[in-house]
């Protein structure tokens, strides 16, 4: 991935939406279903990167979980945040829902289902909270209101970052223009909370310039 910012410069001249399309012709999710070995290496760099980041949310925002029955991760992977979610809370009943050639082998238990599908076109499964997006109308139904977990960047907060911690934010900042991903300040977090009808949310930083925000309807 690392490789394909040498190709910048030509993406930046021609009108493809990622670098991923300039590199290989498609985008870097499809790059990833027709490459099983890069696949597997992302969802493990991704996996690793959970592990870290459930084992923070669950040490110091453990009261953000408390009170839910169920949980779907959105955009899950291979279910490292929801495995850590049920170790600690095993009444939460967890889903993972990822592309399916990504969830296509992984073994479910009692308390951890996996469901593949496409977030922007397929139904989420309702529940009680949301990892992540296309959620409002998930977290509302029968009546409950829900919430949503967001566990992302807040860039521009006032935080003092060491060497390696500004140079990790910066290759983030390049791996998301090149994905076309967007990194958002707390106020600009808020205004797309509003636009989509939520009512308010409390950002608790993580590590870094990574937060846990919680999203209410
Ligand atoms: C940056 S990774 C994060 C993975 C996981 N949340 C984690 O932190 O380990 C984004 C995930 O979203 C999934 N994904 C991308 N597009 C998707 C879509 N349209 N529908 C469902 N999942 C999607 C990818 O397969 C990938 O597992």
């Amino acid at each position: 991935m690392v490789t394909s910012f040498s190709s910048m410069s030509t993406w930046f001249r021609n009108s493809d939406a990622t670098l991923s399309e300039t590199v290989g012709g498609s985008s870097f999710y499809d790059m990833l279903e027709h490459n099983p070995e890069m696949g597997h290496i992302f969802n493990e760099a991704m996996s690793n990167d959970s592990k870290i980041m459930a084992h923070l949310a669950l040490k110091h925002c453990k009261e953000v979980f408390e009170g839910l029955n169920s949980l779907v991760d959105l955009g899950g992977g291979t279910g490292s945040i929801a495995k850590a979610i049920t170790n600690s809370f095993p009444h939460i009943h967890c889903t993972v829902f990822d592309l399916p050639h990504v969830v296509a082998d992984l073994q479910g238990s009692e308390k951890l289902t996996f469901a593949g599908g496409n977030m922007f076109s397929d139904p989420i499964p309702p529940a009680d909270a949301i990892l992540l997006k296309n959620c409002r109308e998930a977290v509302l139904t029968n009546g409950k209101k829900g919430k949503v977990i967001i566990i992302e960047m807040v860039i521009g907060s006032p935080i003092n970052l060491d060497k390696v911690s500004y140079e990790l934010q910066l290759t983030y900042d390049i791996t998301m223009m090149t994905m076309s991903g967007k990194e958002r300040t707390a106020a600009e977090w808020k205004n797309l909370f509003k636009n989509a009808g939520f009512s308010h949310c409390k950002i608790t930083p993580l590590l870094g310039e990574k937060s846990l925000i919680e999203v209410f309807p």
